[in-house]
C-alpha cells in the first residue's frame, strides 16, 4: 500500500508539531523515520495510521483517507512504545482480539513468536514486565501482516540480544511477506542496515528523504593533518569539524564523494554512520541539507 502526504500540518493550540510535509512512500519497503525528541515522528505515525486528523493537508493510503476508515485500518498496524493493550486482559485475549481485527493475521507467526519471546499466554498484561509488553507489541505487529506496519520505538525494556533477535525476525517476516514497514527509533545504528530509505524530521519539517545507499554515497568522514583535510574540504559542505593536536576530523555531506581522492591526499576515510549523520543534519550548526 502506498502512502501520499501532501502539505500536511498538525497544530495543537499554538504548538505546531508538523509543518507543510509532502512526501510519498512506496509499498514493500522498509523506511526509517528518524529525528530528535519532539521532532514530530509519533504525531506523523498516528496521522498515517488514521488515529488523528491533520490540521491541514492530506494523507492518502492507496488514494483513500485513513481516518475513521474501518476497511483501511484493518490493513494498518501501529505499535507504540507503550500503552498498546488493556492491562486487565490476558496475553491470549489480546492476541485473539488482534486476530479478529486484522484479516491477514497469521496464527502460526503469533504462536512461534510467543515461544521465541518466552511469553506466557495465560498472564495478564498488567503482570508483564516492560520488555514482555514490548514483545507482545512486536508479536502483534508481525503477526498482523498488515500492509502498513508501523513500529514506534517498540523495544522499550528489551535487552540488546532480544532487540537483535527482533530485527532478524522483522527481516525474515518482511522477506517472506513484503509490506510497507515504518520503523521509528533512536537506536539508529542497530537497525540502519534494515532501512531501504530514511526520512529525517526536524522540528516538524522533513529535512531529508533518501535511500540509505545514496545517503552513504553522499557523505564521508575524513581524518588527517588539519591543513590536508582543509585542502580537501574547501568548497565542500562540511557538517562538522573536530580538531585535536594538528589533526582534523571532518564530516562532509552533499555530493557523491570519491573516497580515492581523499586517500590520495593521505587522509583516512570512513563511511559516516546514519546515526551520526542524523545528529549532524539536525544540529543547528549543521550544514546545508542538499
Ligand atoms: N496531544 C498533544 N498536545 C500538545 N502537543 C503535542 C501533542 N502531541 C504531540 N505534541 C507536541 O508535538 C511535538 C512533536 O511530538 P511527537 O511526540 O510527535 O515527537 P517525536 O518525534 O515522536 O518525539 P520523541 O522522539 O521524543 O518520541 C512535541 O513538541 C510535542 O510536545
Amino acid at each position: 500500500m502506498n502512502i501520499s502526504i501532501k502539505k500536511l500540518t498538525k497544530t495543537y493550540g499554538k504548538k505546531t508539531s508538523l509543518t507543510d510535509l509532502s512526501f510519498q512512500l512506496e509499498e514493500h519497503k522498509i523506511y526509517g523515520l528518524l529525528g530528535r525528541n519532539g521532532a514530530g515522528k509519533t504525531t506523523l505515525m498516528h496521522i498515517i495510521a488514521g488515529h488523528i486528523l491533520p490540521t491541514t493537508g492530506t494523507v492518502k493510503l492507496n488514494n483513500e483517507n485513513p481516518f475513521n476508515n474501518r476497511k483501511l485500518l484493518e490493513n494498518i498496524c501501529l505499535i507504540n512504545e507503550t500503552d498498546n493493550f488493556p492491562t486487565t486482559l490476558k496475553v491470549k485475549e489480546v492476541l485473539k482480539t488482534a486476530s479478529l481485527f486484522y484479516p491477514n493475521w497469521c496464527a502460526r507467526t503469533s504462536q512461534s513468536l510467543l515461544k521465541e519471546f518466552k511469553l506466557d499466554e495465560t498472564v495478564k498484561v498488567k503482570a508483564l514486565s516492560k520488555g514482555m509488553v514490548s514483545s507482545l507489541g512486536i508479536i502483534i505487529g508481525l503477526a498482523s501482516r498488515a500492509a502498513i506496519t508501523i513500529f514506534d520505538e517498540p523495544y522499550i525494556g528489551l535487552d540488546a540480544a532480544m532487540r537483535a533477535r527482533f530485527y532478524e525476525i522483522l527481516l525474515e517476516e518482511y522477506e517472506a511477506h513484503p509490506r510497507t514497514i515504518i520503523l521509528s527509533t533512536h537506536l539508529i545504528d542497530e537497525v540502519s542496515n534494515l532501512f531501504e530509505e530514511v526520512l529525517i524530521l526536524q522540528e516538524g519539517e522533513l529535512v531529508l528523504q533518501m535511500t540509505t545507499d545514496e545517503l552513504k554515497e553522499r557523505s564521508m568522514m575524513i581524518h588527517g593533518k588539519s591543513e590536508d583535510v582543509r585542502t580537501f574540504t574547501q568548497g565542500k559542505n562540511v557538517l562538522s569539524e573536530k580538531e585535536f593536536m594538528g589533526q582534523l576530523t571532518a564530516v562532509l555531506y552533499g555530493e557523491n564523494y570519491n573516497f580515492a581522492d581523499a586517500k590520495r591526499l593521505g587522509l583516512s576515510v570512513e563511511q559516516v554512520h546514519i546515526q551520526d549523520l542524523m545528529i549532524h543534519l539536525t544540529s543547528n550548526k549543521g550544514g546545508v541539507v542538499a
